[in-house]
């Protein structure tokens, strides 16, 4: 549980951080939001005490972080930043095993470890294990800067813009990684990122910040559906609000039985957000889509109208 009460950041006169309060309860994977220069990287970077708070306390486990040893405070957090941080005259497999060896495991215990990371991550050892830094793609090394960070099993993961060099494409794989990830780690999660789309699929809790204060904090969902004022909605995309909304609801949450009109509709996987199952539709020109199993069996129809009546039981539900 990681606890922010009334902090401040000043760097000289103005604050760069104003008094902000947050509570991020473990397994929570809460995303930073907001325009450049909001203080969303200083907030993140005084939960591991790279950068000192002025004002305000910071609570980790019921303990304040001035109370922990910053060496060892920042050995149970993992931080992935940017331009991954990644040592260039290390091998991919001693970069992974960095905090391990910090830590003195022994050489069998590190080497296990990172082998595991290598193949949770989908960097198989024996084609990456010896590449260094520069031999790698951006998405290769971005997989390298996560697996180091998890290394040493750390309870707490911050992410400063981990994906916001990649292209598009590569850029969606790692972040659907990262979903995979999260749903069997549960770690407590901070994400500091300028891609909305990125933060709504991504997060559990959605933290807008502007000139250092936070303006708005809630699930995605509510958020979207009830933007505090004209900066969080245009921030939310404005009128592109509907679709962002659609991409928070499963296709497989909101079938029908497959009914007799649906033999020519187009096959879309059971997983799809309601956005794409709509995208499928536009592109098709159709009303209606198969929704398809992991073995391609058809498990329920979504009509155009269910889809719309789907997007306002969601609201219900965020307004109950
Ligand atoms: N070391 C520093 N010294 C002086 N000012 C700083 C320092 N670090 C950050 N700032 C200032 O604090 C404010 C917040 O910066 P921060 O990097 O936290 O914003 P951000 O929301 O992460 O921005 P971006 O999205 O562009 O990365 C900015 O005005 C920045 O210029």
């Amino acid at each position: 549980m990681i606890e922010l009460r009334n902090v401040s950041k000043h760097f000289g006169e103005t604050p760069a951080v104003d008094s902000i309060s947050l509570s991020v309860p473990r397994g929570r994977f809460c995303a930073l939001v907001g325009t450049s220069g909001c203080g969303k990287s200083t907030t993140l970077r005084m939960i591991n005490r790279l950068t000192a708070h002025t004002g305000g306390e910071i609570v980790l486990d019921g303990q304040a972080i001035d109370a922990y040893d910053p060496v060892q405070l920042r050995r149970r957090i993992g931080y992935v930043i940017q331009d991954t941080g990644l040592f260039p005259h290390w091998s991919v497999a001693r970069n992974i095993g960095t905090v391990p060896r910090l830590l003195q495991w022994s050489d069998r215990q590190v080497s296990e470890r990172v082998e595991e990371l290598m193949l949770m991550l989908n960097l198989p050892a024996a084609e990456f294990a010896h590449k260094y830094p520069h031999q790698l793609s951006g998405g290769q090394a971005q997989r390298v800067g996560v697996a180091r960070a998890l290394a040493a099993d750390p309870d707490i993961l911050l992410m400063d813009e981990p994906f916001g060099a990649l292209d598009p494409i590569t850029r969606e794989q790692l972040q659907s990684m990262l979903a995979t990830l999260q749903a069997r780690l549960h770690k407590t999660v901070v994400l500091v990122t300028h891609d909305m789309d990125e933060a709504l699929r991504l997060a559990d809790h959605l933290v807008v910040m502007r000139e250092g204060k936070i303006v708005q904090q809630g699930s995605p969902l509510a958020v979207l559906q009830r933007p505090a004022n004209a900066f969080v909605e245009s921030l939310l995309g404005g009128l592109e609000r509907g679709l962002k909304q659609a991409s928070l609801a499963r296709v497989r949450d909101h079938l029908a039985p497959v009914g007799s009109l649906a033999a020519a509709a187009p096959r879309v996987p059971a997983g799809y957000t309601l956005r794409q199952a709509l995208s499928v539709m536009l592109g098709d020109g159709c009303e209606r889509v198969i929704a398809v199993d992991e073995h391609d069996a058809p498990v329920g129809e979504l009509t155009l109208s269910q889809l719309v009546a789907s997007a306002r039981t969601e609201q219900a539900d965020a307004e109950a």
